[in-house]
């Protein structure tokens, strides 16, 4: 889904870029920019339907794993699925930014990152499912 290009009407498209910074400010503003680029990814559906269901799933999983190596990956994979998630999300608003006018290369990047996302959500569903196998198999 394309992107809205103005995720606030407040924030302007266009501005000077921040000075670069060192040391424990540029931490600080590291992790303010992570926390937008989190709240950006709320107003995509597609996160959010997968940042809801986490909330189901990580407690599910500390449950439902059986040692810390099994619980790690039933958490790993849930939090994967929402990293590639962000970063597709990510892909799609610089295609869009590029131009949003057909063009078969932004058609192969959206793909691929496309791809990546079903990869993962394939991998997520694999790792539940034998986990799920492993508890309740007679
Ligand atoms: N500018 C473009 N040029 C060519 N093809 C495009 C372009 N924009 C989108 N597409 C095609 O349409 C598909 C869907 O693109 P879109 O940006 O709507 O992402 P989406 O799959 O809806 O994303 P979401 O993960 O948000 O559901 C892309 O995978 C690509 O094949």
């Amino acid at each position: 889904m394309a992107t809205d290009p103005a995720p606030t009407p407040a924030e302007p498209l266009s501005r000077a870029l921040p000075p670069k910074r060192r040391g424990l400010s540029r931490l600080w503003h590291a992790f303010q920019h992570s926390l937008a680029g989190l709240q950006t990814g709320w107003h995509e559906p597609a996160f959010r339907q997968e940042a809801l269901a986490a909330v189901l799933l990580l407690p599910l999983a500390l449950w439902l794993g059986q040692s810390w190596v099994e619980r790690a990956l039933l958490v790993g994979v849930v939090l994967l699925v929402m990293v590639v998630e962000l970063l597709n999300t990510g892909i799609e608003v610089a295609i869009d930014r590029i131009s949003p006018e057909w063009h078969a290369l932004s058609k192969r990047a959206k793909d691929l990152g496309s791809a990546a996302v079903l990869l993962s959500l394939l991998l997520a569903l694999f790792t539940w499912a034998s986990a799920l196998w492993n508890r309740f198999s007679p």
